[in-house]
């Protein structure tokens, strides 16, 4: 069966453990949660061209902004479930090329915001009071102080584009410096931004000609890049000064450097580059060498703190993730509330089970086992009818349907996809609560060619039903499945040739047809046998030969 996000990583065969990559410099915290499970290795310095030639054997690659995980290496990783970003940013990985491959991408959203919140806050001050020059004059011998004379930001007006995670921190901290602070952010809720005395402004026009300061916040997409260029600086005061602690490239770097050179403004403090380092001769470059920029190399997250949050953050995720779990923050994947999440794991495990159990009950028995163009019904009673994002159940019934027949990695990010692709159409029914219900919940799989339910008891998953039958049994191992005449004998005789064939019977249920169900020449059963062994075409044709069985069919759960 193919491995994915619900089922733990099969190893490579050189190695006895998954293997996990990290070329960046991660925190040991996080780390620790992993080495007892898998193998780590920590290159240093690794090039795009030998992180394809090794990316092959792992299964979990951590990073930082420095790695760029591009398709090429999306395509070379045959056995990788999940690029963790130790940070915010995943502009360094190709997200839409890891989604076709059913690799998660996952992040650590909040564990390094203060640090670059405090971190635009030290550029604001360092350019509003010339730290840095301050500092260069005196270790060269000097001591010139009527030149650099600063700046207070009490009092002044701070610009910021992007009121979200960072750009929020920054807002509150501006307010406790005693600014005035003004944003623009389409998306940003104005009952927050209120809360701390933030006024929102509509565009960029009512933003620009009123700043002291300005600082961006937002992620760099299409449509922030270049935000600031010629026209927008130009619109500012000649006094103003800027700052730059998300991505390179919000503002235009050669715009920028043009409009200090011009004295279109006064200044700017730079934590991030188009290129990083910068490029040689680039408008980069000339920047960070310009007196009147502050320039960091990419800081902003590194604090001892922010580190050890983001690192325990990814490296618990990872770990999640190759044990069958579900991530917390999948940049690729959808949210689910950890309250669902505890309600949903155990059904994810019954759903793909009865995916499974479908798709190697019905096989073999002509066109009707081939799952392109299938319909399936997947009804929800009970309880988890009132749960609305049941996405990682349906992702775990197409991973089910499909695990056995295909060598394909199907999990939570690709499975509407795949499905898509191999025309499994699914409907998920949220058929409300019953009160008559055997169980809290039963999740039942219906197609044309019979029907599944299912249910789970503390942490253990049962199927309640194959068809007309009603029984109770773990669908897990090997099992036979056998349709019968319902009448003496048939146990025996099925139970005397899997002995002769060495064939350890771990349980027997019987299920029978419900009492209602009965009708005329209805007189069948279904055995289920639990069983160790090998089962081969031999003993299966044996079983199919022995007086009253009807049908055969024997899954690997
Ligand atoms: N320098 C560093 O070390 C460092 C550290 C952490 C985060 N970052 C970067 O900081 C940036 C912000 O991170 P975050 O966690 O606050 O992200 P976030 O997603 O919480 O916030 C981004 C905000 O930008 C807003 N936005 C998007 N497009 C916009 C537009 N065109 N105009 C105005 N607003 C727009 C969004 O509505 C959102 O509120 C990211 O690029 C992140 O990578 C850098
Ligand atoms: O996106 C982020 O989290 C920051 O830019 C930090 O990047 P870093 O992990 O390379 O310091």
């Amino acid at each position: 069966m193919a491995p994915s996000a619900t089922s733990p990583p099969e190893n490579d065969s050189n190695t006895s453990r998954p293997k996990i990559l990290i070329p960046e410099k991660v925190s040991p915290d996080g780390l620790a949660i992993l080495s007892p499970h898998f193998d780590i290795d920590q290159p240093k310095g690794v090039s795009a061209e030998e992180l394809i030639s090794i990316i092959p054997k792992y299964h979990g690659l951590i990073i930082r902004s420095e790695t760029k995980v591009t398709a090429a290496v999306l395509a070379a990783a045959k056995n990788l479930k999940v690029v963790a970003r130790a940070g915010v940013g995943v502009d360094n990985v190709d997200v839409a090329s890891a989604t076709t491959r059913g690799i998660i991408v996952v992040n650590s959203p909040s564990g390094n915001i203060v640090a670059a919140a405090e971190h635009t806050i030290a550029l604001l001050m360092a350019v509003a009071r010339n730290v840095p020059a301050g500092d260069r004059s005196l270790r060269n011998g000097g001591w010139e102080r009527s030149k650099l004379v600063g700046t207070e930001v009490g009092g002044k007006t701070l610009g910021i584009i992007g009121l979200g995670k960072v750009g929020f921190k920054v807002a509150r901290m501006g307010v406790g410096l005693g600014m005035k602070v003004i944003a623009m952010d389409p998306y940003a809720n104005p009952d927050m931004a209120a809360s701390a005395s933030v006024t929102l402004v509509a565009d960029l026009p009512s933003l620009l000609p009123k700043v002291d300061f300005l600082t961006i916040h937002t992620p760099l997409i299409a449509s922030t890049l270049d935000l600031i260029s010629t026209a927008e600086l130009a619109t500012m005061k000649p006094t103003a000064k800027v700052l730059n602690v998300a991505r390179g490239g919000v503002y235009n770097e050669a715009a920028l450097l043009a409009a200090i050179e011009n004295d279109t403004i006064a200044g700017a403090g730079l934590d991030v580059f188009t290129s990083e380092p910068p490029a040689p001769n680039s408008p980069a470059e000339a920047l960070c060498r310009h007196p009147r920029v502050v320039a960091t190399p990419h800081l902003g997250a590194s604090t001892i703190e922010a580190q050890e949050n983001v690192s325990l953050d990814v490296c618990a995720q990872v770990l999640t993730i190759l044990q069958g779990g579900l991530p917390t923050s999948a940049v690729n994947a959808p949210l689910i509330l950890p309250e669902e999440y505890r309600k949903l794991q155990p059904f994810v495990k019954l759903v793909e089970k009865m995916g499974s159990l479908y798709t190697q009950h019905y096989s073999g028995k002509g066109s009707k086992g081939a799952l392109t163009g299938k319909h399936f019904d997947l009804i929800y009673e009970g309880e988890l009818a009132a749960i609305s994002n049941t996405r990682p159940l349906f992702a775990a019934l197409v991973k089910g349907l499909m695990g056995v027949v295909s060598e394909m990695n199907v999990n939570i990010v690709n499975a509407q996809l795949v499905a898509k692709e191999k025309g499994i159409v699914v409907s998920e029914i949220h058929s409300g609560s019953h009160s008559d219900l055997a169980y809290a919940s039963i999740v039942t799989l219906r197609s044309e060619e019979g029907i599944i339910s299912g249910y789970v008891s503390g942490k253990t998953v049962y199927i309640s039903r194959i068809d007309k039958f009603f029984a109770s049994f773990v669908p897990e191992g090997l099992l036979i499945l056998l349709r019968n005449y319902d009448r003496p004998g048939k146990i025996g005789g099925v139970g005397g040739i899997l002995g002769r064939h060495g064939i350890n019977v771990r349980f027997m249920s019987v299920a029978a047809l419900e009492d209602a169900g009965r009708g005329e020449g209805e007189d069948e059963a279904l055995m289920i046998l639990g069983v160790e062994g090998n089962v081969g075409r031999e003993v299966e044709g044996e079983l199919r030969g022995e007086g009253g069985i009807l049908d055969v069919s024997v899954v690997r759960l």
